[in-house]
């Protein structure tokens, strides 16, 4: 009987399930969905009980529609969606729905805190107080639910709830524990300057855990409920992306992950916190024990591309829609779009900001903006690249993940405008590989999580830069950097007539 891993995937729309061998290799896969609950604008909620239902019923799949043998699952471990709130009560009931990463109520709560703790939020997180973010969140909640707040004896993230679901044991993993802002980042620990600045009991912090420590075993009681054996042992797991970034193989700090899914994701590994980028990207501690990674988000990167599909070529699907762009030119017959129509993160932390093309001409084709929408996108991710290149970060290999990896236009483009070399993945499978590798490792199969990546993930094709595309896109670029501050008051000032509608 061959041994397995399995790496639960616990995303945004649904949770995905993978059950991994000791070679790396993905025997089954199960995914469920659940739904996201937006009971007002700007809200973003989900029922914690149906991330227990779904990953249960995935595995119940697993197990009676794959053949999947109980014994033969030696160890789970997760990747989860980051900084959604979850607050128990004192029997560790959930006292109402988990406020998720994409949800933007706590504005008031993000002036709050920086008008509190100034620089020295930013010196012990290594993060600017964002909406997203789980502190603002609680702040939100004690001042919005106080009686929901009083009942409040402690909280935990997403993937924490649901590994404490399976195995009756409270914890919070190192990296997820980073994404709540309530870390000291450099010291690994829950900051006590933060504690006291919001009048946040010692209490409410559950203990922390490295990603691939063990957190228990199954439970009786999950046991019952799932088919699962007691026997299997249950592993810290990650928050998404640095599960995502391990299950890329991203290990050396000369490598950056390129992501484009729903969000876009610009990651870099980083050896030691010695580096410090002012909160001007996030900076998390790594679910590689002692490691840590920095991240630029681009909250519509692929999510840009599918409004424009969704609008305007329904019927068409994506590969051939992306390879119109072909028929187009470098920099898209001068027609230049920002991809912020949901607002933006990196660099610009501005939620009312919102998208436009300018260079609008009537010769223009679909397919020109089909390209802008492309290059447009990767632009933003250039944005954090010039970040890093202030800092004097430097690094010469990109590792293209996501739906976008799909295109080889797309990765060409990447190339030319990052001007560095792209390579994607022979075998993608995400952040669900990296929970895998956390559980293969934390099992005692691997010496080190950068053994196991190494034996999991492999390298594919690589993308060079093009050196004339490379020089058109450097200067295209430069007009792309002023296009927020030229259009950042137009933007804002039409938000009044966006929101009466
Ligand atoms: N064939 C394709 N070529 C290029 N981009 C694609 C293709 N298919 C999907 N995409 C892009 O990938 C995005 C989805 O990526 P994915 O990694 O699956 O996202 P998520 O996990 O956030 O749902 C889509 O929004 C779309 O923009
Ligand atoms: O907020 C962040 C990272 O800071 C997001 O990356 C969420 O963690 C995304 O979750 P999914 O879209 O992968 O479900």
């Amino acid at each position: 009987m061959e041994e397995l891993v399995l790496g639960v995937d616990l995303g945004t729309s649904a949770v995905k399930v993978s059950a991994v061998s000791r070679g790396g290799k993905i025997v089954a896969q199960r995914s469920f969905d659940y739904p996201l609950s937006q009971p007002k604008p700007g809200f973003s909620e989900q029922n914690p009980e149906d991330w227990v239902n779904g990953t249960t019923m995935a595995i119940v799949e697993l197990i009676l529609k794959d053949g999947i043998a109980v014994d033969a699952i030696k160890g789970i471990s997760y990747s989860g969606q980051m900084h959604g709130l979850v607050l128990l009560d004192q029997n560790k009931q959930v006292l109402r729905p988990a406020i998720l990463w994409n949800d933007t109520r706590t504005s008031q709560q993000t002036q709050e805190i920086s008008e509190q703790m100034g620089d020295e939020f930013i010196d012990i997180t290594r993060n600017k107080a964002l909406e997203g973010f789980t502190l603002p969140k609680i702040l939100w909640v004690k001042e919005n639910e106080p009686n929901i707040f009083a009942a409040a004896q402690t909280f935990v993230t997403p993937k924490d709830y649901l590994r404490y679901r399976m195995t009756g044991r409270l914890a919070m993993e190192i990296s997820d524990a980073a994404g709540t802002v309530m870390l000291d980042v450099a010291k690994g620990d829950w900051s006590s300057e933060i504690q006291a600045a919001f009048d946040l009991p010692v209490s409410f912090f559950p203990p922390i855990i490295q990603g691939i420590e063990a957190a228990g075993n199954i439970s009786e009681s999950y046991a019952l409920f799932s088919g699962l054996d007691t026997n299997t042992q249950v592993f810290g797991g990650a928050a998404d992306n640095a599960a995502g970034a391990i299950g890329s193989a991203i290990l050396k700090p000369n490598m950056v992950w390129s992501s484009i899914g729903t969000s876009g994701v610009v990651l870099k590994y980083e050896d030691n916190a010695d580096v410090d980028y002012h909160g001007q990207i996030h900076f998390f501690n790594h679910a590689i024990p002692n490691k840590y990674y920095s991240m630029g988000v681009t909250l519509a990167a692929g999510h840009s591309l599918n409004w424009f599909k969704s609008r305007f070529a329904p019927a068409e699907d994506f590969t051939d829609l992306v390879a119109s762009a072909e028929k187009s030119t470098v920099g898209a017959n001068g027609l230049l779009f920002t991809p912020y129509i949901v607002g933006e993160r990196t660099p610009y932390a501005d939620g009312d900001i919102r998208g436009s093309w300018l260079g609008i001409d009537s010769m223009h084709q679909r397919y020109d903006f089909v390209r802008s929408v492309l290059e447009g996108i990767i632009f933003s991710f250039k944005d954090i690249f010039e970040i890093y290149e202030a800092a004097g970060t430097q690094f010469d290999t990109v590792i293209a993940s996501g739906g976008g990896a799909k295109s080889p236009l797309w990765l060409q483009i990447q190339a030319d405008i990052f001007n560095k070399k792209v390579i994607v993945l022979e075998n993608e499978q995400g952040p669900g590989m990296g929970a895998a590798i956390l559980a293969a490792v934390g099992l005692g199969w691997f010496e080190s999580v950068e053994q196991a990546a190494e034996k999991f993930a492999s390298f594919g094709q690589v993308y060079e830069p093009m050196a004339e595309n490379v020089a058109k896109y450097a200067q295209i670029y430069q007009i792309y950097k002023q296009m927020y501050q030229q259009t950042a008051e137009i933007s804002h000032e039409l938000l009044a007539y966006r929101r009466e509608n």
